[in-house]
């Protein structure tokens, strides 16, 4: 980032106006940047809800791909079975000077974007927040205030770009670690969530906290496999973090199962089969959850026109 760019006020994309999407807005013009939030369904007017109580946002918000030019950044905030529909959003708000930042969770999410947005740098992040949209343009902030990004000359660009908005970003030397701790988390409380449609509270059930602590175990066996630094006591620190999540604070994917959405499996469970079956791994218990939300989901294909990678 040169220094003008550094004091200058920059054109920030959202696409996707969901839980993550309506917080990322929020930082970006409390940063004090032009803000533009693409929806799919129209809506007036965001507003957060925090603890604080509720913000009113005068981001603008856009439905039409010709209302938009390209931007200097976008943040890419559907869900990963929706990203293959948001090509024609890349396609509008993109050029070779644009970064796409992808708010996503698994370990692969970059992956998908690169060729939907030739020419443009991309960068997977990991968000470590907790938020539900309660209604179109409505998302409450349960809490959190950070992601995590690839170390490096765009890391820095980015902390520049978040300055001010009381979102920290954190440039990770190690994102491979990174992902796959995160993703222990997610292997094991998003299905668990959805699956008993219960909030965090779930995991104060004995029984359902041995449950979530063989999804990470497994999950562990093939992060190092993968080449991921972690150990079991990554394991033990995952789940005393779960333990401080309030019962009131829920998962994404518990809340497309209450909407009768698509659930994000394969970005989670299935990563985990996935990388397994590369490495000759045993997973039973993170199969059983692909299976079972893979069972529960509304059909959703993937990039490649495929529903899974042989899991049912
Ligand atoms: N919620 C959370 O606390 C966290 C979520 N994550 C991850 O962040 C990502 C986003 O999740 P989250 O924000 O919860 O998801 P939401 O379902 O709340 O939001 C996704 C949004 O994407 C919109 N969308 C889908 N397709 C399009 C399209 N073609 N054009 C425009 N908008 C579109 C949806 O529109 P519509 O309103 O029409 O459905 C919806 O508003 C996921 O990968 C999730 O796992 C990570 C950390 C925390
Ligand atoms: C579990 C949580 C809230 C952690 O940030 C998450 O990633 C999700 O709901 O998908």
């Amino acid at each position: 980032m040169t220094s003008a760019e550094s004091r200058a006020r920059q054109s920030v994309a959202v696409i996707g106006a969901g839980a993550v999407g309506g917080v990322f807005a929020w930082a970006m013009h409390k940063a004090g940047h032009d803000v533009s939030l693409c929806a799919r369904t129209p809506f007036d007017e965001l507003v957060i809800q925090t603890s604080d109580g509720e913000e009113r946002v005068p981001v603008r918000v856009v439905t039409d791909l010709h209302d938009v030019k390209p931007v200097n950044w976008v943040l890419l905030a559907v869900k990963s079975f929706d990203t293959v529909g948001i090509a024609r959003w890349l396609a509008a708000l993109c050029d070779q000077d644009t970064t796409v930042v992808v708010l996503q969770n698994g370990v692969d999410q970059a992956d998908g974007v690169h060729g939907l947005a030739p020419g443009t740098t991309v960068l997977p992040s990991l968000v470590y927040i907790q938020a539900e949209r309660q209604a179109p343009g409505r998302v409450r902030l349960g809490y959190g205030n950070s992601i995590d990004v690839p170390a490096g000359p765009e890391a820095e660009r980015l902390v520049r770009l978040f300055r001010g908005s009381g979102m920290e970003v954190r440039p990770q030397k190690d994102l491979t670690t990174a992902a796959w701790r995160k993703l222990m988390l997610n292997a094991a409380v998003n299905p668990l969530t959805a699956l008993t449609l219960r909030r965090m509270e779930a995991m104060q059930d004995s029984m359902i906290l041995e449950l979530a602590a063989g999804l990470m175990r497994e999950t562990l066996a093939v992060a190092v496999a993968v080449g991921a630094e972690l150990t079991e006591a990554d394991v033990e620190q995952t789940l005393a973090f779960m333990g401080e999540f309030s019962e009131g604070n829920g998962t994404s994917m518990l809340y497309d199962r209450l909407a009768g959405n698509a659930l994000e499996w394969e970005a989670l469970n299935g990563a985990v089969v996935r990388h397994a079956e590369t490495h000759g791994i045993d997973v039973p218990l993170n199969r059983a959850m692909a299976a079972l939300l893979h069972a529960l989901s509304p059909q959703k294909t993937t990039a490649d026109g495929g529903l899974s990678s042989g899991l049912v």
